[in-house]
This record gives C-alpha cells, structure tokens and sequence, in this order.
C-alpha cells in the first residue's frame, strides 16, 4: 500500500497479465510501470525482486502483501472485494469460468508470449492467424 492507502500494481502495458488484473480492480489504485523490456528488464532490478521473487508481472501490493500471477490476484480479490462479483456464485458456471481462466492463464498466455519474443513482428502483421499454424513451427 502507498501511504494513500491504496493498493499498487506493478504492470507493464504490454502484458496480457497485467491487463487481467486492471480489468479486475474495480477501486482506486496506485500503479508502477516496469518496462519488460528497457534496460534488460526492470523487472529485474534488486528493489522488484524484493516484493516479487518471480521477478514477473503483474504483482499487487495490497493489504500489507505482495501477491504475483493474475489468477491468484483475481482470486484474493474476488473474496476480499466481493462487489462487483468476478466469479459466478453457481459453482458448476463458476468451474466453467476457471476452466476458461486456466486455459488462457497456462495454455495460450505462455505460447503467446514466447512467439512473440521469438517472431519478428512483421511476421506477425504478414499472418495473423499465425498460431493456427504452431505444428508447423514444431511446437
Ligand atoms: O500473472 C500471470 O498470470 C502470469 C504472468 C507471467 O507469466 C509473466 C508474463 O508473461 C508477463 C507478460 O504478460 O508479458
């Protein structure tokens, strides 16, 4: 927390990550910009590595923690800021919702991330529909 009282979020603009988190926060909060990518990596510097030992975003300060990963993020929202609802209250939906969640958390987000580090982005613009095509890649 600032000395405002509100929470922080350490995030970069880029990550899809971090943009769950933002979707999820519905009152006022502080944010720290790290650029994923300037000077090496800010994520890497010794004072994040401090609050984050995974050294990743988004990481959220918050009533005298840090926590890391977006689902866990969401999910300590969603019981400590119960309104507005992230979950269904139904829990057969409420699997349905994690099931999407856990999809894109572990299976699309780190496949997105590393081609998009390893495929020049004029690739990218040239086909779109590029991860259609991931067996061809050998992935
Ligand atoms: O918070 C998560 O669910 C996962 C975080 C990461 O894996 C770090 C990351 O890929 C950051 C990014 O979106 O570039």
């Amino acid at each position: 927390m600032t000395e405002s009282g509100k929470p922080i979020l350490y995030s970069y603009f880029r990550s899809s990550c971090s943009w769950r988190v933002r979707i999820a926060l519905a009152f006022d909060y502080e944010t720290v910009p790290l650029n994923l990518i300037k000077d090496g990596g800010q994520q890497f510097s010794e004072e994040f590595r401090a609050l984050n030992l995974m050294q990743q975003v988004p990481a959220l300060k918050i009533d005298g923690i840090t926590i890391g990963q977006s689902l866990a993020i969401t999910e300590y929202l969603e019981e400590t800021w119960p309104t507005p609802r992230l979950l269904p209250q139904d829990l057969k939906r409420r699997a349905q919702v994690c099931v999407i969640s856990d999809v894109i958390a572990c299976g699309v987000q780190p496949l997105q991330v590393w081609l998009w580090t390893c495929t020049p982005a004029h690739l990218w613009c040239a086909s779109p529909h590029a991860l259609l095509h991931l067996d061809t890649r050998g992935v």
